[in-house]
Formats: structure tokens, C-alpha cells, sequence
């Protein structure tokens, strides 16, 4: 039995991603969220990113024989509750996190795909897209995409209101997703909606007031960390998705307490929330 549902012991959680020096997103940000949110956090880096709150200048990518070492000697070792995939950077390195989720049969996978960053800097090669779509999608029990990651995902035009997100998820489930959660931050509505899919069930529609602020470097991040820290500690994935969006929304009403850079700055892992 997972560790953090049997008792108060903290859930163990992993992440797999890639590096943030300005600790607003990436391994960085997700070892705050994790923390902030009880679970104990573990790490496998996929690539080593030269970038800060104005944008990626360098991407030194780790070989998918290391990553395999990484996770292998990891998971051999240490049992976790919950995973977050985020940054894979290339086709290889996709193709050795697939394999690790089948032979240490992990559970509680969620997939943020990444593709690119604020600064519109690429964090994934173009031709990794496909690997993406057909050996992680169908391994994960959530996706998070936002909006021009799903398009990408599906081949098609970035979706423009609500149905066209629902319609997007949908068709994701399809390709088999355990679940799906369509982030419309990127919809100028005045509250930043997401929806939740899963098979056989209605959408649930997630609302939270939009802040206003500027610093939203890491919210990607952020949320699908905090979903894999709660997950072991809820009875079901919408109340670890409700709870993560409202610990969202309160790490960006304190983004603008911290002064890290001149562009988009990161959120506040502020460690009192509940
Ligand atoms: N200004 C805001 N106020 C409140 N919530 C927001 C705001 N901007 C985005 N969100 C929420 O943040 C989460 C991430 O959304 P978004 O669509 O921006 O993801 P993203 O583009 O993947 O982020 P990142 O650029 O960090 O990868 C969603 O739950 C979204 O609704
Ligand atoms: C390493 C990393 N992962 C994800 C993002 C998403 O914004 C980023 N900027 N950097």
C-alpha cells in the first residue's frame, strides 16, 4: 500500500523533469510544491536548462542511457506514491521514461506535457511530439496540457472557448489517457478555467479568479506537482485536481511578495497553506 495513504507518513514523489536556476519551474518548482504540500520529493533529471524569468538561453540535454541509470538506481531502492513527468527534451529520453513506468509498474503518473516555455523557447524537440503522443499518453493515469501543448498533441488548431477544449479532451482520452485535465490559462476569460476528463463521465469544470499578475513563470509546473503530492492523500484524482488548483491560485497571489528577476517571475511555495 502507497505510504502516504496508509498514515500520516508523508507520500514519497517523483519527479522527472528538467532544471530551472531561477527556481520558479522545472525539478525546481516541483520539489517546492511537493514539500509545501507534505510528500517527500525525489528527482530524475531529463536536461540541464541555462534559463531564468526572461527566457532559455542553453539546453544541455542528459543521454536516455543516463536517465535509465537515474531511475533505474532510484526505483530499485526507493518505493514512490506518485509520479510527475515533465520536460523530456527528446524522443529517447521519452522512450526510457515509458519504459521505467512499465518495469517498476509505477502508479499515479501524471504527464505535464511539456513543449515550450513562457519565453516561447522549445523544451522538447519537434520530432518528439509523436514518442510523446504514443508511448507516455496512453502510460498516464492524468495529462496537463495547455492549450497549444493539446493542439500539438492532436494534430490541429489551438482550441478557442470551451467546447473546443472539451472536444480536445475527448479526443485525448481516445488516445488513451487515463484522464485529462485542459488547462485554459492561455483563454483570455476572466477566470482561468480548466476542465477535467475522464471516460464515461461529464467534464468537470475548474474555476479559479484570475490574478493578476505578471508572475506566472512555473504555474504548468506547480500544478501538476501539486496533483501528484496530493494524489497518495485524496480518495480520487478531481479532489487532488480541485485541491491543486486552489494551491495554484494561492502560490500566484504571492508571486508578487518575491523580487527573482526582471521578466516573468516564479510563483510563492509559501509553506503555511492549510
Ligand atoms: N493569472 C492566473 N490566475 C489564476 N490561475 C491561472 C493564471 N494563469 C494561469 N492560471 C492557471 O494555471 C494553471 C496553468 O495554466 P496554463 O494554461 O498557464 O499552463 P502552462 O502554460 O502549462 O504553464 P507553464 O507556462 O508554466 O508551462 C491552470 O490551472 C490555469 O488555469
Ligand atoms: C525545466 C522546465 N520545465 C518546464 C518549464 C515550463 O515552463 C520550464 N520553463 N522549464
Amino acid at each position: 500500500m502507497a505510504s502516504g495513504s496508509r498514515d500520516r507518513t508523508p507520500p514519497i514523489i517523483l519527479s522527472i523533469a528538467g532544471t530551472d536556476p531561477s527556481g520558479g519551474a522545472g525539478i525546481q518548482a516541483d520539489l517546492k510544491a511537493f514539500s509545501a504540500l507534505g510528500g517527500f520529493g525525489t528527482t530524475v533529471i531529463t536536461a540541464l536548462v541555462a534559463q531564468t524569468t526572461t527566457g532559455v538561453s542553453e539546453v544541455h540535454e542528459v543521454p536516455a542511457e543516463f536517465v535509465t541509470a537515474q531511475l533505474d538506481t532510484l526505483l530499485d531502492d526507493v518505493r514512490v506514491d506518485a509520479v510527475k513527468i515533465g520536460m523530456l527534451a527528446t524522443t529517447e529520453v521519452i522512450e526510457a521514461v515509458a519504459r521505467a513506468v512499465d518495469a517498476h509498474r509505477l502508479a499515479n503518473v501524471v504527464l505535464d506535457p511539456v513543449m515550450v516555455a513562457k519565453s516561447g523557447d522549445r523544451l522538447l524537440a519537434a520530432d518528439a511530439v509523436e514518442a510523446l503522443r504514443t508511448e507516455l499518453l496512453p502510460r498516464a493515469d492524468l495529462v496537463t496540457p495547455n492549450l497549444p501543448e493539446a493542439a500539438d498533441l492532436l494534430g490541429t488548431e489551438e482550441a478557442a472557448d470551451l467546447d473546443a477544449m472539451r472536444a480536445q479532451g475527448a479526443a485525448l482520452l481516445e488516445l488513451g489517457a487515463g484522464r485529462v485535465l485542459m488547462k485554459g490559462g492561455h483563454l483570455p476569460t476572466r477566470e482561468a478555467t480548466d476542465l477535467l476528463l475522464a471516460p464515461g463521465a461529464e467534464p468537470e469544470v475548474l474555476r479559479a479568479p484570475r490574478v493578476d499578475t505578471k508572475n506566472t513563470h512555473g504555474t504548468g509546473c506547480t500544478l501538476s506537482s501539486a496533483i501528484a503530492a496530493l494524489r497518495p492523500r485524496r480518495p480520487g484524482w478531481p479532489e487532488a485536481v480541485r485541491d491543486a488548483k486552489s494551491y495554484l491560485t494561492e502560490a500566484l497571489r504571492h508571486a508578487d511578495s518575491l523580487h527573482v528577476g526582471e521578466g516573468k517571475g516564479p510563483v510563492h511555495h509559501f509553506h503555511a497553506w492549510w
